[in-house]
């Protein structure tokens, strides 16, 4: 495979940028190859500078759930950017997209769109501070929420690809109020509610972990949170910013039948488009600016052509009949290869990770412990096979409703001839 552009264009960016990407998950250092340079993209596939075409599971981190470039969502776009590209001032689409949102996500009774998904949980968890007027949060170990100061403790994603524990430049002050627990280990979670119950204003748990790898909940881990943070008057957050829109229509919420009081989305919600939103109770929601006192604000918020994409995005989900059972048809041909291969795998709906590890695992300990050297030496396969996969073991491989029965074969070949 040439790969002499992207190769050149990588010295170049390297030169402005750092480690030549504009997210550090984007270097491909973990994996020992440079960074492709795409050019453009149409369905599942993606191409690159050089020309090379390759099937895409990374699609773009989640948002391309419908694949790149669909038709009807691009045109709204288009049509959207027609009318204005910003106007920093209220729009009949906010409106239409915070319906839709509502209706797929009852418990977010009033939202708040925003443009990350970093964003997004960090205004979550100020409005979960301002309404209970606690300080402390917890996270678990291994969970991703974007970049703001108080979250980058024990991350996942690219903190744990370049094994960084916490992020350097975050002050001591603005993560002692972060409480640390291990996924799926109930334990954890009491001993930090004994210690410091009525202190703690905010549980946020990713309901399906894919930062670490694909880690799902394990039977009843879900509902204790939900149990644990009742009982102390706790804001439970699911952090959906990968789950929404993409377990189901609902997100985890819904597949997995727990109802949280706040809730972050991203990446599908905007359609591909630098859009995210925070909702949940309406009590917790007028805390927040110009009804509270909780100041959270966006001179791009609601940017009209992201609200268009998001919308179109949604309105495509509802209209294609058996949507999400047939993502899950051809992700579980995936998993069923890996499988037979001989190798652990995780996958919750149209989420998984190939695991280089001989245990099943279950927690960012666990997911620690894979060898990154093996995923490498599986990911440089996959892509000279043609299929584009996550450059770290610590990502999830996202499957779209645009790969079809011919794309699945073939990267189950590139699968059976791993070796
Ligand atoms: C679960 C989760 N929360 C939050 C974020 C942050 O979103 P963004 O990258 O849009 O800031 C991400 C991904 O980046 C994520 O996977
Ligand atoms: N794992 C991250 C989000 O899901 C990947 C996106 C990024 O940080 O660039």
């Amino acid at each position: 495979m040439n790969t002499a552009k992207s190769k050149q264009l990588y010295k170049t960016a390297c030169g402005f940028m750092p480690g030549g990407v504009n997210s550090p998950v984007r270097a491909c250092k973990a994996v020992g190859t440079v960074p492709l340079f795409i050019d453009h993209a149409k369905g599942s596939r993606i191409w690159d500078e050089d020309g090379n075409e390759f099937i895409d599971y990374v699609c773009s981190w989640g948002p391309n759930i419908l694949g790149h470039c669909c038709e009807p969502v691009i045109n709204a776009v288009k049509a959207a950017c027609d009318k204005g590209l910003t106007f920093g001032a209220c729009h009949k689409g906010e409106i239409t997209l915070a319906e839709l949102i509502k209706k797929h996500f009852p418990s977010m009774e009033m939202l708040r769109l925003v443009n990350s998904g970093t964003e997004a949980v960090m205004s979550a968890i100020r409005a979960a501070r301002g309404y209970t007027g606690r300080d402390k949060i917890i996270k678990f170990e291994g969970c991703y929420h974007g970049h703001s100061d108080g979250l980058l403790v024990k991350a996942g994603s690219g903190l744990m690809t370049q094994a960084i524990p916490s992020g350097a430049g975050v002050t001591e002050g603005c993560t002692k109020d972060t409480l640390l627990a291990k996924y799926n280990d109930t334990a954890s979670v009491e001993k930090l509610f004994e210690e410091y119950g009525n202190e703690i204003a905010a549980l946020i748990v990713e309901p399906c972990a894919a930062n670490m790898g694909v880690v799902p909940p394990e039977k009843g881990f879900l509902e204790f949170l939900r149990e644990i943070t009742k009982n102390h008057g706790t804001v439970l957050i699911f952090d959906e910013v990968i789950t929404g829109f993409r377990l189901s229509e609902g997100g985890a919420s819904k597949y997995f039948g727990v109802i949280p009081d706040m809730t972050t989305l991203g990446k599908i919600v905007g359609g591909g488009m630098p859009l995210a939103c925070y909702g949940g109770k309406l009590e917790i929601m007028q805390c927040v600016a110009p009804l509270g006192s909780v100041y959270q604000a966006g001179t791009l918020s609601g940017n009209p052509c992201a609200v268009a994409a998001g919308i179109e995005t949604i309105r495509q989900i509802e209209s294609i009949p058996n949507f999400y059972e047939e993502l899950n048809r051809k992700s579980a041909m995936i998993e069923n290869a890996i499988r037979e291969k001989g190798l652990n795998v995780n996958r919750c709906g149209s989420l998984m990770t190939v695991f280089f590890n001989d245990e099943s695992v279950k927690s960012y300990d666990e997911a620690r412990a894979c060898n990154t050297e093996s995923y490498g030496r599986y990911y440089r396969h996959m892509l000279q096979s043609g299929i584009y996969t996550a450059p770290s073991q610590f990502e999830a491989m996202f499957v779209s409703y645009a790969h079809s029965d011919e794309d699945i074969a073939k990267t189950i070949e590139a699968i059976e001839s791993y070796r």
